[in-house]
C-alpha cells in the first residue's frame, strides 16, 4: 500500500491510517503488532499511544513493529555476529516509549511471524530474532514458545552469583517500605517478595511504586510471593506468585522478563539448593523461567509460554 492511498481525510491514527495490524497476546500482556518489513512507519510517541489506547485505540499495553533487522540501525548493527537474525523485534511501552526487551512480545513476535508465513517453523526448530536487548533465539513448543533470554545480572552488580545492590520499595498499599533487588533481563526489574501472610489480591498497583536507589533507566516493578508447598516434584520445581507494575505502562496481567527476573531473585533468595526449573503464576496465567548453563559459562534464562492472535483489522 502507497502513502498516498493510506493518506485519509479523516484519518486518526496518524502514519498508521490504513495499515494493518494484529492483536495478540501472551498470558493476557497484549500487543499491538504491526509488519513492517522495510521500516517505512515513522512512528510517534503520540501514534503508538493512540493505537495502544484502551477506548479511542486497539488497545495493549505495549506496541510490536515487526521489520527486517537490515532497515533499521539498531537491527543492522547486529546482522555482523548474527546474519541469520533476518527479522527485528522494535517494542514499544504503551505510553510510546521504547524498551529493550519483552519476553511476553517476542513469542507474540515468532507466533505472527509465523502465521503471516514471513517463516517457517515447525515444532523444535528455532529461530534467531534481533532485538535492542541483542540476538535471542525461540523454539517453538508443543504449546508455545521458548525463548533463551540469555544471562540475568544483578543492575550494578558483578555477576549473577554475586550479591547485587539492595534496593528499597516503597507503595503498592504497602504500609512499610521494603527491601529488594534490581535484576537486568536486559530491561531493568525490581523484586520484592511479600512477607508472609500478605495477599498480592490487596496490593494496590494504580500507581507506580518507587523504588531507591532507583536503576538508571527507570524499572519494573515485581512483587511475588513463593509457594512453599511440599509434594511430589516440588523440589525440583518452585512456584512463584506475581503481579507485576510495568515502566511505561502500568499493571499488566504478564510480564515475561518480569517472571525470568522474579524467578532469579526468588532462587538467589533461596541459596544453593534452590531448584533450576520455576512456573511463575500471573494473574493472565503461568509462564515457566528455567536456568541453564549458556555459552561461555554464563547462566542463561529461558522463558516459556503461549502466545495467541485475537484479531486482525486495519487501522480507520
Ligand atoms: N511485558 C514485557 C516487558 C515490556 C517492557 C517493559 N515495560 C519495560 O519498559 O522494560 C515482557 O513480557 O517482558
Amino acid at each position: 500500500m502507497s502513502a498516498a492511498e493510506r493518506t485519509r481525510a479523516d484519518e486518526v491514527f496518524g502514519e498508521l491510517t490504513g495499515w494493518p495490524f494484529i492483536k495478540a497476546h501472551g498470558t493476557g500482556n497484549d500487543f499491538v503488532v504491526v509488519v513492517d518489513p522495510e521500516a517505512e512507519l515513522l512512528l510517534s510517541e503520540e501514534t503508538v499511544q493512540l493505537a495502544c489506547d484502551r477506548h479511542q485505540g486497539i488497545g495493549g499495553d505495549g506496541f510490536i513493529r515487526i521489520t527486517r533487522s537490515a532497515n533499521l540501525d539498531e537491527g543492522a548493527a547486529l546482522l555482523d555476529q548474527a546474519p541469520e537474525a533476518e527479522w527485528f523485534m522494535d517494542y514499544r511501552n504503551g505510553d510510546g516509549s521504547i524498551a529493550e526487551m519483552c519476553g511476553n512480545g517476542v513469542r507474540v513476535f515468532v507466533h505472527v511471524l509465523a502465521a503471516q508465513g514471513l517463516i517457517d517453523l515447525p515444532q523444535g526448530e528455532v529461530v534467531r530474532i534481533g532485538t535492542r536487548a541483542g540476538v535471542k533465539t525461540v523454539a517453538r513448543t508443543a504449546d508455545g514458545y521458548a525463548v533463551d533470554m540469555g544471562p540475568w545480572g544483578f543492575i550494578d552488580g558483578d555477576s549473577a552469583r554475586s550479591r547485587g545492590s539492595d534496593a528499597v520499595v516503597t507503595g503498592g498499599g504497602l504500609r512499610v517500605p521494603r527491601p529488594a533487588v534490581s535484576i537486568t533481563m536486559g530491561n531493568p526489574h525490581t523484586v520484592v517478595a511479600l512477607a508472609e501472610g500478605e495477599k498480592l489480591d490487596s496490593l494496590e498497583l494504580f500507581t507506580e511504586p518507587t523504588v531507591r536507589p532507583t536503576p538508571p533507566e527507570g524499572t519494573n516493578v515485581e512483587f511475588v510471593v513463593p509457594i512453599d508447598e511440599e509434594g511430589e516434584g516440588s523440589e525440583e520445581i518452585g512456584r512463584i506468585l506475581m503481579r507485576v507494575h510495568e515502566r511505561g505502562v502500568g499493571e499488566t496481567q504478564s510480564c515475561g522478563t518480569g517472571a525470568c527476573a522474579a524467578a532469579a531473585a526468588t532462587r538467589f533468595w533461596a541459596g544453593e539448593t534452590a531448584p533450576d526449573e520455576w512456573l511463575v503464576e500471573v494473574p493472565g496465567g503461568v509462564v515457566s523461567a528455567t536456568f541453564v548453563e549458556g555459552p561461555h559459562g554464563a547462566e542463561h534464562v529461558v522463558l516459556a509460554g503461549p502466545a495467541v492472535v485475537v484479531a486482525t483489522g486495519t487501522f480507520g
